[in-house]
């Protein structure tokens, strides 16, 4: 287990004076006094002196506990020297510049900004002597001064190494008046400038206010060109996980007063500013979060959303903890839940106001130890955690098991699996118990690999006390040369060996029963249905196949780590980037920093994570040629149109896909989230990406449509996927709507479901046609995000395609009129991903 980052904060207060680097001027405040200059440090840059500079002896003296001779009473006891080593702290946080530059700043461009016009007017007229100097100053400044040393609280490189690092708190680059906002822009830059001189890797940035958010926009392009401005900085925006109103406060959090007062409302205003934000700066990785946990938590449901976003920091002010029945300071429970989904992702947790004795018991090292004993707890990780660690978020290229030939290690992690071989036996062993006792069985592995199912085969007949005939079929050479060892060496005459592709496997007697597992994270994608098309000619008429079926699922989620990845290309230095992946193919990957955006129920009462189409073998109704092989693929075209019900805004990159599959009666496989066993290895989910992310407001309808199509000359199989987002309001009081069928509300812009594929195969939520109303937006009632409170045109331009202006805004509307009256109102769409499988497919 790596160790979890700490910080201490140390605010100006606690700093040495500025300009005291390496003069000799100045005491710190905590009373360090001044080291003589030694010698020119090592020939370049200033004089250092030969113990540090007074900042590099403060953040020595917090990470590190200094060697120490025992005093003599000790050595009387037997003491040995201590040998000194690391505190709990890694890290110290401190601000770059001091108040010295806020001054400056200050009386540089807030005169222009805030003085009267008749006091410009005067300047402007040179009337006052002191108002030129100041204009002429500001000038200087803007055309490209930097700091006097008096101004930073980090004069040289070499005290940077273990520092965070935060901008100046007073920047407002989202003030309401333009020339403040243009000036803190200019002071960012220099600011960035300055930590970039200095190696320093993280710039921390004041959030932007809510009550500023008209001017978000502003903010947005100021941070974005701050990124542009250096290649290599990181920019994390520190912001509140929730706002609260002063009467909110005033109920004093933790009492039922502040629960009655803030409820279950999905506080997700700084969410929104958020999300707004890394949208307009193109999903930067290097543009991420600090937590501030100053404010009480908000209630459970809404924090989900922020295990989807790129947390890099906790900012964790003394003040949050709470003192246990023994005055030492811990955190609640829902704090303590809350830490432990993030800490996950390894985030650097800034603990600050420790030297303020706040809590009875501990001092100041209980809060770090607190958190580090947290981080441990979260950290007992179940076995497919544990296995999946170095995969996290790893987005890798689905296997196609039939075109390619898998390599060795592919094998090994398979065979790592302690619950799939598991499940095959029992499979195996309940179908040889259902057949005679005195029958004997043949059976047919095909896509045998390395033979644990063939293995599983004889334990299951060995268990069962039933003879078998057992075959195994493999095409790819290297792993028929492990078959046939473990034939020379374990399985004997037990076990026929075959090197063919199954489809043109020519048995001279028919099967009972046919093993494979060709199954990928979304059951059909490494085309088991084709494989099995193929050998299904060679089972008995009342043969069956293990598996017998297997459905798959897919639902929205959130996932900004992944969205940067797809989309924006690596950068490697200033002048070379890598290639981006592209957003059009699916992925396989075990999600880390994810976040579901679905719940079960809403209006419909839909699923969370959804059905598409199921596959089942064998299947009596494929039309076949004289040597029992399908004359075309198209039997195996399938589609799905789902609607997710989402409860809380959020932002969807793409979406999860699952598979669940019936082996033999009930024994099953599943990756499915809410069903799954939990230990399987052997398959990650697989991820349908969106090349632009979806905003969705809180009660909208989600419609994902995903299409398995196959192209007979081309002997290729492909996804394709879309989706739109509704709003849903109250009908319009014209009435005479008719009964609100869910299966015949039409989804705007496709076509008809029903004529991609038979409606056999097809899981159609929304399917058939039915008459729009008028796009009018008067049937909206609710706000469904507080966002919308600013403005609902503006928030539904964020990140989707809504258009900007409410009233005339392009939308499809919908009706229904039973129990679950609504009207829909389309408010954005995805383009067609992957269309014709120009970007992605898997070869037959
Ligand atoms: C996912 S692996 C499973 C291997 C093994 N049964 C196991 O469970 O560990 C699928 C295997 O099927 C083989 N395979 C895929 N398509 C095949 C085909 N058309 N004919 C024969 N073997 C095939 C692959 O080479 C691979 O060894």
């Amino acid at each position: 287990m790596d160790r979890l980052p700490i910080a201490l904060h140390l605010s100006q207060d606690l700093l040495p004076l500025s300009g005291a680097g390496a003069s000799g001027q100045g005491t710190s405040a905590r009373g360090q006094q001044p080291s003589k200059v030694v010698g020119t440090g090592a020939g370049y840059g200033p004089p250092l002196p030969a113990d540090g500079t007074p900042l590099s002896r403060l953040v020595s003296s917090v990470l590190y506990i200094p060697p120490r001779e025992p005093t003599p009473a000790e050595a009387a006891q037997g003491w040995q020297p201590s040998r000194g080593g690391k505190t709990e702290y890694d890290l110290v946080a401190i601000p770059l510049a001091n108040g010295n530059w806020q001054e400056r700043w200050e009386r540089m461009c807030t005169i222009t900004a805030s003085a009267t016009e008749a006091d410009l007017g005067a300047v402007a007229a040179g009337l006052t002597q002191q108002g030129e100097d100041q204009r002429i100053e500001s000038e200087d400044w803007r055309a490209g001064g930097g700091f006097l040393r008096t101004e930073v609280n980090i004069t040289r490189s070499e005290e940077s190494g273990n520092l965070i690092t935060f901008a100046s708190d007073w920047l407002e680059l989202d003030s309401p008046v333009e020339g403040i906002r243009f000036d803190a822009e200019l002071a960012l830059r220099q600011e960035i400038a300055y930590a970039s001189y200095l190696s320093i890797t993280t710039i921390i940035i004041p959030p932007p206010k809510l009550e500023n958010r008209d001017f978000l926009a502003d903010y947005a392009r100021a941070i974005n060109g701050a990124l542009a401005s250096s290649w290599h900085i990181n920019i994390s925006i520190r912001l509140p996980i929730a706002e609260y109103t002063a009467g909110e406060l005033a109920a004093r959090p933790g009492t039922p007063a502040f629960a009655a007062l803030t409820g279950d409302s999905d506080r997700c205003e700084t969410w929104e500013m958020w999300n707004t934000l890394r949208g307009l700066c193109g999903y930067s990785p290097r543009l991420t979060l600090m937590l501030d946990l100053s404010n009480p938590l908000p209630s459970q449901r809404s924090l989900g959303r922020w295990h989807a976003e790129p947390v890099r920091h906790i900012f964790l002010p003394c003040s949050s903890f709470i003192p246990n029945a023994k005055a030492y300071p811990v955190l609640s429970k829902s704090m303590q839940a809350f830490l432990k989904g993030i800490f996950r992702f390894r985030p650097t947790v800034v603990l600050s106001g420790t030297h303020r004795g706040l809590h009875g018991a501990g001092g100041h090292l209980a809060y770090a130890q607190y958190v580090r004993f947290l981080y441990r707890k979260s950290h007992e990780l179940v076995p497919v955690e544990e296995y999946a660690q170095g995969y996290m978020d790893h987005l890798q290229q689905p296997l196609q098991p039939l075109m390619d030939n898998l390599e060795g290690e592919t094998y090994e992690g398979f065979e790592k699996d302690p619950i799939k071989y598991r499940q095959y036996e029992e499979a195996v062993y309940r179908a040889l118990m259902d057949r005679k006792q005195d029958s004997v069985t043949t059976i047919y592995v095909v896509g045998a690999g390395r033979g644990p199912l063939v293995a599983g085969c004889l334990r299951a007949a060995e268990r069962a006390q039933r003879r078998i005939s057992l075959t195994a079929v493999e095409k790819n050479p290297s792993a028929f040369v492990i078959l046939q060892e473990r034939s020379a060496l374990e399985w004997g005459s037990q076990v026929k060996l075959v090197y063919s592709d199954m489809r043109s496997f020519n048995p001279r007697e028919k099967a009972d029963i046919i093993v494979s597992e060709l199954l990928g994270s979304f059951g059909d994608n490494e085309l088991s249905p084709e494989c099995l098309d193929g050998v299904m000619r060679t089972l008995k008429p009342d043969g069956i196949s293990i598996p017998a079926s297997y459905t798959s699922y897919l639902a929205p989620i959130s996932t900004s780590r992944l969205h940067s990845e797809v989309t924006n290309p690596a950068v490697a230095s200033a002048s070379t980037v890598v290639d981006a992946k592209p957003a059009e193919q699916p992925y396989v990957v075990m999600f880390s920093q994810f976040h579901m955006l679905s719940e079960a129920g809403g209006r419909i009462g839909v699923d969370k994570v959804q059905e598409c189409w199921t596959f089942d073998h064998p299947r009596p109704d494929v039309v076949v040629d004289g040597q029992g092989l399908p004359f075309t693929n198209h039997h195996n075209a399938r589609s799905a149109h789902l609607s997710f019900h989402i409860p809380r805004a959020g932002v969807c990159h793409g979406f999860a896909g699952y598979f669940e599959a019936v082996l033999y009666a009930d024994v099953m496989l599943s990756i499915h989230p809410e069903r799954a066993a939990g230990d399987m290895l052997s398959w990650f989910p697989i991820f349908f990406p969106l090349a632009e992310p979806v905003y969705l407001p809180a009660n909208s309808e989600f419609d994902v449509q995903i299409w398995r199509l196959t192209d007979n000359t081309k002997r290729r199989v492909w996804f394709e996927w879309a989706a739109q987002t509704y709003l849903v309001a109250a009908p319009p009081s014209i009435g005479g709507a008719g009964a609100f069928d869910p299966r015949r509300a039409s989804i705007a812009g496709t076509s008809p479901p029903g004529s991609v594929t038979s409606g056999t195969f097809s899981n159609h939520r929304f399917s058939g046609g039915s008459s729009a109303l008028s796009p009018s937006l008067d049937a909206f009632q609710s706000a469904p995000s507080p966002h919308l409170g600013a403005s609902v045109s503006a928030a539904m331009g964020v990140g989707g395609s809504g258009s900007g202006e409410h009233a005339r805004m392009s939308a499809i509307v919908e009706e229904g009129a039973d129990e679950r009256d609504a009207v829909r109102i389309k408010v954005s769409q995805t383009r067609l991903h992957n269309p014709g499988g120009k970007t992605s497919w898997i070869g037959l």
